[in-house]
């Protein structure tokens, strides 16, 4: 008998279309244990690491990739979030939004290495307002950044360092993140655009 052709699981996003799973939670869960561990590599270890979340599902990120790294190296990494809001160059066509909490670790950023994190990295305008934010903050040694899902269609020259997954898509698709903290769950979906 052939068997029955696998479809994909299918749920449905915030607005009610149909949406496609791309990430279940063990895959993201895997995802940010590699990422955790490259990172480790490439700074030879958690020294000087201070990891910044970028509002929204960034910060929450964030925060699994530093306790990771701080079990797999046995020390404490500094975790924190960065408040963009006022660094975004399209503050005029949005809704403004009460500013995000900022909360940088007690011993600043000068000298340190500043890993970045966000969920999704498409135009690149949101990183951009990060570096922004960033500079007036101190001077870090070096900064890199760690996204859970490339989609591509950059607008901006911003390249992740630390990618969960790359994920072609076409610029009429959204990606949704969903994290257990905000969200209840860990999933990652596409859905709209024409598939
Ligand atoms: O590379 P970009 O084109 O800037 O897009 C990526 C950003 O878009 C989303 O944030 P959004 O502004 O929707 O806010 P949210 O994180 O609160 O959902 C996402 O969380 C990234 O931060
Ligand atoms: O698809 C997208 C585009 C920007 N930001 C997201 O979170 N998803």
């Amino acid at each position: 008998m052939t068997p029955a052709p696998k479809t994909p699981p299918q749920s449905s996003d915030d607005n009610g279309t149909d949406a496609r799973i791309v990430m279940s939670d063990n895959e993201i869960a895997r995802a940010l244990r590699r990422m955790a561990h490259e990172v480790l590599e490439r700074n030879k270890g958690a020294e000087g690491l201070v990891v910044l979340g970028i509002p929204t599902r960034g910060v929450p990120l964030a925060r699994r990739l530093a306790r990771t790294m701080a079990e797999v190296e046995g020390a404490d990494v500094p975790v924190g979030a960065i408040d963009i809001t006022m660094y975004r160059d399209d503050l005029r066509r949005r809704p403004i939004r009460p500013a995000e909490k900022l909360d940088i670790p007690s011993d600043g950023i000068d000298d340190k290495v500043v890993v970045l994190v966000d969920d999704v990295l498409y135009s690149g305008r949101t990183v951009r307002a990060a570096l922004d934010a960033l500079a007036d903050l101190g001077r870090p040694r070096a900064v890199r950044l760690a996204v859970l899902v490339d989609r591509g269609h950059r607008e901006l020259p911003v390249r992740a360092d630390h990618v969960g997954k790359n994920l072609p898509t076409s610029s009429t698709e959204r990606v949704s993140v969903l994290l257990a903290e905000r969200d209840g769950t860990d999933e990652v979906r596409i859905s709209g655009g024409n598939r």
